[in-house]
């Protein structure tokens, strides 16, 4: 049987994951519909006979599934134009307001969503083992602090995925990240409150990526830690959820649906 061919658009494709994706949309032999950047300019003779559209709406309509990396600013509206179009999407793009969030999330009541704020298998198995931890060990007793570290580049923070581990260990806590959440510390603060899950962030050169989440009672730290070396990893995995996300009806997903992990 032959497999039909995907045809995969990618929103951000000139920037720094957007670039890697064009190679890995090709080198797993799909399709390249085409691609779209704020500044199209931007991507001339970098990628030659790659279509380029000036309009996302133009380039849902060229594609089966778009995958976007691109800025929080843009995203929640290119998931209403896939919506419109009947188009999967794979969302990688971090920073999301609530409300942005939100439009993604109605989106997917039309077309299937795969969502995550880190396509690495690595991340994916952190969150799991972050949230059976959070499950265990009681907040009155293990203070629960994630670092994470990136590239001077970046422009958001606490990362994607520093929330969604965060996130993670709330759920097995069985509160809500926003009531714990405790970022930005600076100044007379106060003592740590229990139960808190404090963010911190570090920007420098060119780190891939590097998270840790640290759970310290007045006896014992364990550390759960993971490097990004090579941001191809992240490209990889989201191709790898373009294909999977073509056989599925509308709904919202995320990476451990890609790699069928089982519920916990
Ligand atoms: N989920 C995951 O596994 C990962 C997620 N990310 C996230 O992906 C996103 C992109 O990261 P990265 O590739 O490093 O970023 P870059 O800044 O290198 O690239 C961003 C791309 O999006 C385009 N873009 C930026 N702003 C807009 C806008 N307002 N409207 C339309 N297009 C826009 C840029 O176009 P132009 O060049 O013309 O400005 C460029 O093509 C970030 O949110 C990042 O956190 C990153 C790595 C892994
Ligand atoms: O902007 C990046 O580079 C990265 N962003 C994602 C995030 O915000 O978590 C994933 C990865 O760490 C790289």
């Amino acid at each position: 049987m032959t497999v039909p061919s995907l045809k995969i658009g990618i929103a951000g494709i000139s920037g720094r994951v957007g670039r890697l994706l064009a190679e890995e949309v090709i080198g797993a032999g799909f399709i390249l519909a085409g691609g779209s950047a704020r500044h199209p300019s931007s991507v001339k003779g970098l990628l030659a006979n790659v279509p380029l559209f000036a309009d996302f709406s133009a380039l849902a309509d060229a594609s089966d599934v778009v995958i976007d990396f691109t800025h929080a600013d843009t995203s929640a509206r290119h998931a209403e134009i896939l919506a419109d179009y009947g188009k999967a999407l794979v969302l990688g793009t971090t920073g999301l307001s609530p409300e942005q969030e939100a439009a993604v999330k109605t989106a997917a009541k039309k077309i299937a969503v795969v969502h995550a704020a880190n396509f690495s298998p690595g991340v994916t198995l952190v969150r799991r083992l972050a949230r059976m931890m959070g499950q265990a060990l009681p907040a009155e007793s293990y203070d629960v602090e994630i670092v994470e570290m990136h590239h001077r580049q970046k422009v958001d923070a606490p990362s994607g995925t520093a929330l969604a581990i965060g996130e993670s260990v709330a759920d097995g806590r069985g509160v809500s990240l926003a009531d714990v959440k405790d970022s930005g510390r600076d100044g007379h603060t106060g003592a740590r409150k229990t139960g808190d899950i404090g963010f911190a962030a570090l920007r420098g050169g060119q780190i891939v990526g590097e998270h840790e989440v640290l759970f310290t009672s007045a006896d014992e730290q364990i550390r759960l830690s993971h490097r990004a070396f090579d941001r191809r990893i992240f490209a990889t995995g989201a191709v790898r959820a373009a294909d999977w996300v073509r056989n599925q009806p509308a709904g919202y997903f995320g990476m451990e649906d890609v790699l069928g992990l089982p519920p916990l």
